[in-house]
């Protein structure tokens, strides 16, 4: 890949506070056409990180670069960027077109309205005051403004909770079509089937330290991870199986050769057990010990 491909390079960013270490020495590369998820669990240093990025927090120390250019600022390439912060917040008297208008006027590049409108399915709310929009609705609304001056860099933080499960597939599409046309998507998701679906590449932090990077694939792989079983918690203590991870309701165990486990719950009489491939979830699992929620 050619260094002028990277719209972003950032390298060991800092920002503590007082005794909290929130992001310690975090490096991410963006390239145009490419989509990346920051994972993690709460506190992990997700958003501070990405507000970074976008210029809403100053590190303490490290550097970012736009574009490849060590002399632009945040504030000279804003009109290139668009976010998706986690909470958003608008002006309940507006109707949904007053608010993309609003919105565009602040850039001197927009994307055309009415494919934003069409694009994320808002047409038949163009009239209707935010304050009577559902969460969903807002939720999408919040995510097209993210686009509305045409940006090259994308920030989409969670951006699809609160959306039903067609409306999520559906955002997905959307995501990957501006990605198709170009676009550098920076992702934070609790979702890790989001995060497989979309990125190219996925970071994992924990405790504000990137603790795994790569393909998703990649990820899966070098975990050395085979086969997960998974059974209800309750019967953990009926087999004594070394590396369990309970968590949630069920206990879950990544091994290379499932068949000794298998042997061991059958004569435990445990029997509603699953064998399946690894996923994303579990490499987190493995690395940071826990679930993402
Ligand atoms: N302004 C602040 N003052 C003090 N501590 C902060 C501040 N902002 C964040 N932190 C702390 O820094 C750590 C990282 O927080 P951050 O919000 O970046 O994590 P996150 O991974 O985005 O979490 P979540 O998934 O819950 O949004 C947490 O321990 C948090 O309490």
């Amino acid at each position: 890949m050619e260094a002028s491909n990277l719209v972003l390079v950032a390298t060991d960013l800092k920002k503590y506070y007082q005794s909290v270490k929130a992001v310690d020495g975090v490096s991410v590369e963006l390239r145009k056409g490419e989509v990346i998820s920051i994972l993690g669990p709460n506190g992990a240093g997700k958003t501070t990180t990405v507000e970074m990025l976008e210029g809403l927090r100053k590190p303490d120390s490290g550097q970012i670069v736009y574009f490849g250019s060590y002399e632009k600022t945040v504030d000279e390439v804003k009109e290139r960027i668009g976010v998706c912060l986690q909470e958003n917040f608008f002006f309940e008297d507006l109707t949904v077109l007053e608010t993309l208008r609003l919105y565009a006027s602040f850039y001197q590049k927009n994307l055309d309205i009415d494919e934003i409108v069409e694009t994320f399915q808002l047409g038949e709310k163009l009239k209707t005051k935010i304050r009577h929009l559902s969460g969903g609705q807002k939720q999408r609304l919040a995510v097209a403004l993210a686009f509305i001056n045409d940006p090259d860099i994308v920030f989409l933080d969670e951006p699809t909770v609160g959306l039903d499960p067609q409306a999520r597939r559906h955002l997905w599409d959307v995501i990957l079509k501006y990605k198709d046309a170009g676009k550098s998507i920076i992702l934070t998701t609790h979702y890790m089937d989001e995060a497989h679906q979309l990125s190219d590449r996925v970071y994992i932090m924990d405790h504000g330290k990137i603790i795994a990077h790569g393909t998703p694939q990649e990820l899966i792989t070098s975990s050395n991870l085979n086969s997960v079983i998974e059974f209800p918690k309750q019967y953990a203590d009926k087999v004594n199986i070394q590396e369990l991870i309970i968590s949630g309701e069920y206990a879950y165990v990544t091994v290379n050769d499932p068949i000794p486990v298998i042997e061991k719950l059958l004569s435990a009489n445990v029997r509603n057990f699953v064998l399946r491939h690894p996923t994303l979830e579990d490499v987190f699992l493995k690395l940071t010990g826990r679930k993402i929620d």
